[in-house]
């Protein structure tokens, strides 16, 4: 039997959707207003799922209070109040969209948590923009 236990979170970040190899035109219409040569933020809401079975003596898939402390150290710290194209070395050559960014903390929390367990990344651009990434 098993069990999804998830964990939210949240961080402020500012990014610029852009490819140097496009020019300024090509940009700004795929890109749009996220294309702002000066950057812009958004209100990332981060939920992480880990699955698997209960663990017959604590009754837990995984402490909850381990996964919080996980996020906290590996993602939070990483991007909370981070230019993500300047501060964030994951995103020096890749754009920071919302499916790169969840790409990203996915990776950076996979090997933190146990194999057997599944782990997915929901990542909250908007209040009505999200990405799903389960590896
Ligand atoms: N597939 C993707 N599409 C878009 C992404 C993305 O990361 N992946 N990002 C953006 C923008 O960065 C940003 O999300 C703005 O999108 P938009 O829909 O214009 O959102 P609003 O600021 O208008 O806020 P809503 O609350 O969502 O209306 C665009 N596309
Ligand atoms: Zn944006």
């Amino acid at each position: 039997m098993k069990v999804k236990v998830s964990r939210k979170a949240t961080f402020n970040a500012a990014h610029r959707l852009h490819r140097p190899d496009w020019d300024d035109a090509k940009n700004q219409a795929v890109f749009g207003k996220c294309n702002n040569p000066r950057f812009h933020g958004h209100n990332y809401d981060l939920i992480v799922s880990v699955t698997g079975e209960i663990d017959q003596e604590t009754g837990f898939v995984m402490d909850l209070k381990v996964l919080k402390e996980l996020i906290q150290e590996h993602v939070e710290e990483a991007l909370d109040h981070k230019n993500l194209n300047t501060d964030v070395p994951e995103f020096q050559d890749l754009n920071p969209t919302a499916e790169n960014i969840a790409v990203v903390i996915w990776n950076k929390l996979r090997p933190l948590i146990d194999n057997q367990k599944e782990l997915e990344v929901v990542l909250y651009e908007t209040p009505r923009n999200f990405v799903t990434y389960s590896g």
